[in-house]
């Protein structure tokens, strides 16, 4: 792919429009100028197109080529200084995320693998040819370099650049040059992600275990005392980073499992940025609603607030801290209704108080008719004791009562033995990164399909792979907009003249609220009672497409791969899918204009 530019472009209708659309809250860059794009010549992805390509770090004078309209556009200190080697479509727009800093060139880095692949990004395995460290390099998308996607990528930027913290990932330099129309943020590399180490990790509640992989042998005793000191310890820098986001007025606001990056050594970076917003507790002002990965997403996002704070990546830290006790993701709902629903049977419903205090836009729609009980008690029962509090704080319904990171890493749970271990300590693991364990359950399938068989491993002990990729279930996607579309167009078109009720089932229909977590169905996500939430579900889905969410649902590889790519979707809604939302980009569009759209 190259980018060809002969003249000034102007983005087309659509983008302006997106752009018109997504202006707002999260726009923190220097300038609000149109770009110019003034490239005049193909240039193809990774190729610098300068003459000096092979020139590293060294500030050109010659590029500085500000126009005269750029002098008026850009705050004099800088306005010679950000041009130097950057291309004028990021220095017009993203004036202060690159400031004081130069560019490096592409040709200085050497491209080994793909590792990773985000929803506006790919990340790659690179050897920097300076220092000969190994990096990640991550290659946004700046669709059709559109102002408002640039400011979008500056604020990470801006916001990665203020954070200093072991437990953040840092940002160690932008790739590009003048001529260029792509940008690599580089960032130190990390072997794993929390999410794949939770599901090497799982089986630790069921009889001791061997788990195969393609690379070494590992086995698990039921949950002890090593394995908690080991959840404290990612709990607790996870925490530490979060004090940092927070203590900097950073919400990072996509607290999940894949986003928690750990490198060889155990230490735990929170990474990814992409949703991060800068917020100030004194002057609250409206953000978007529609962020955080659904699992992981706390009921007053789901009921629509848009004044909230550091409580919504609080909870996404209790999430996941139950979710490594249990072995599984506690809350896995495939709708932003569902969602709710599961957060009300564990944690309660909120109370009459909350309910008029917080005045939050969907409280009509969703309010149950009774109030649930709150049951972590009973379904946390297994957990350490002192995990038990801090989950309790964590898990609040109320986000005020959800204290702060300071008042968790206080908590019993880290002040009691076993005490967390220090990072040096942990295990050592294979790689382990989604795409590290989608390879290896590739592999493992191929090899059971050669044998026929599961492979029999110490006696009868049998390894189930099936039940292993099952457990392997990274979260859907932050913004599930079309899931929630669906939603709304499903309470559109059939929800006219149906009670609440038929939203949430009565209390005294859910059977399964606080019923514990049951160690010996650990293959896939928490399932509080499968009945219960068909149930739930037939509210919202037809008889056809119940069934068929129902076995996305039920098979974790699938409900993984098909979440990932936002296909976690019945017949219908496919369809639905495909009339209204064209292709995955413009899912992607669609989470942005999510995300931009409706602030300030
Ligand atoms: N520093 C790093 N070292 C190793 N791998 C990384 C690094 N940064 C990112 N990755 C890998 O690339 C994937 C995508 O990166 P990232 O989450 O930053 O991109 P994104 O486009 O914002 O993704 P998402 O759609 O999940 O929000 C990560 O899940 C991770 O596996």
């Amino acid at each position: 792919m190259g980018c060809v530019l002969g003249k000034t472009a102007t983005p087309d209708r659509r983008s302006k429009s997106k752009a018109r659309r997504r202006s707002g809250e999260e726009s923190t860059t220097a300038t609000s100028t149109q770009p110019r794009q003034n490239v005049e010549q193909v240039v193809p992805d990774g190729a610098t197109g300068d003459k000096n390509d092979g020139v590293v770090e060294t500030i050109r004078q010659n590029d500085v080529e500000v126009r005269p309209s750029e002098r008026r556009r850009l705050k004099p200190e800088y306005s010679l200084k950000i041009t130097q080697g950057w291309p004028a479509w990021l220095s017009d727009v993203a004036g202060d995320a690159i400031k004081d800093w130069t560019p490096r060139r592409a040709n200085t880095f050497e491209k080994l693998d793909k590792i990773g692949q985000g929803t506006y990004s790919n990340v790659y395995k690179a050897r920097d040819l300076i220092t000969g460290k190994i990096v990640a390099l991550k290659k946004v998308r700046v669709d059709n370099l559109d102002p408002e996607n640039v400011k979008f990528m500056a604020r990470e930027i801006i916001i990665l650049k203020k954070l200093n913290h072991p437990n953040i990932i840092k940002l160690e330099g932008l790739v590009t040059s003048r001529m260029s129309c792509s940008l690599y943020l580089v960032f130190e590399y990390m072997e794993h992600d929390l999410s794949g180490l939770a599901a090497i990790q799982t089986g630790k509640f069921t009889e001791p275990q061997v788990i195969i992989t393609n690379i070494q042998i590992l086995s698990f005793p039921p949950i002890n005392s090593s394995y908690v000191l080991q959840i404290k310890c990612f709990i607790k820098q996870l925490l530490s980073g979060l004090e940092h986001c927070h203590n900097n007025g950073v919400l990072h606001r996509d607290i999940k499992g894949s986003n928690l990056l750990i490198d060889n050594d155990g230490i735990l970076k929170i990474a990814d940025f992409g949703l991060a917003s800068f917020y100030n507790p004194r002057h609250k002002q409206p953000m978007t609603s529609r962020v955080v990965t659904l699992w992981y997403r706390p009921p007053e996002l789901l009921l629509g607030a848009t004044y909230y704070g550091v409580g919504v990546d609080l909870w996404s830290a209790g999430c996941i801290l139950a979710e490594l006790l249990a072995g599984k993701p506690i809350m896995p709902g495939r709708t932003e209704v569902e969602q709710l629903h599961k957060i009300f049977k564990l944690c309660g419903s909120p109370s009459e108080e909350y309910w008029k205090r917080s005045r939050l836009p969907n409280a009509t729609l969703f309010k149950p008719q009774q109030p649930y009980k709150r049951s972590t008690a009973e379904t946390f029962k297994d957990f350490p004791p002192s995990s038990l509090p801090l989950l309790e704080n964590l898990l609040a319904i109320d986000p005020d009562t959800r204290g702060t990171a300071v008042s968790s890493l206080n908590s019993d749970f880290f002040n009691t033995e076993p005490y967390a271990c220090e990072p040096s300590e942990l295990p050592k693991y294979p790689p382990s990164k989604e795409l590290d364990i989608k390879l290896r359950d590739e592999e493992t399938r191929r090899q059971r399909g050669l044998s026929g068989k599961s492979h029999a491993i110490d006696g009868n002990k049998k390894v189930r792979t099936r039940d292993r990729a099952g457990r392997a279930v990274p979260a859907p996607e932050a913004n599930a907009e079309i899931q929630s579309n669906l939603d709304r167009w499903r309470v559109v078109t059939q929800g006219n003249g149906k009670s609440k009720s038929e939203k949430f089932p009565p209390p005294h229909r859910d059977a399964a609220v606080g019923h514990p977590l049951d160690p010996s169905q650990n293959s896939g996500p928490v399932s509080f009672n499968g009945a219960d939430d068909s149930s739930f579900s037939s509210s919202l889905f037809d008889s056809k497409s119940s069934r068929s969410v129902k076995e996305v649902g039920t098979t974790g590889g699938g409900l993984k791969r098909k979440h990932k790519r936002g296909r976690s979707h019945t017949i219908s809604s496919s369809k639905f899918i495909r009339a209204f939302l064209p292709t995955s980009m413009d899912l992607r569009f669609k989470s942005r204009e999510a995300v931009f759209g409706n602030r300030r």
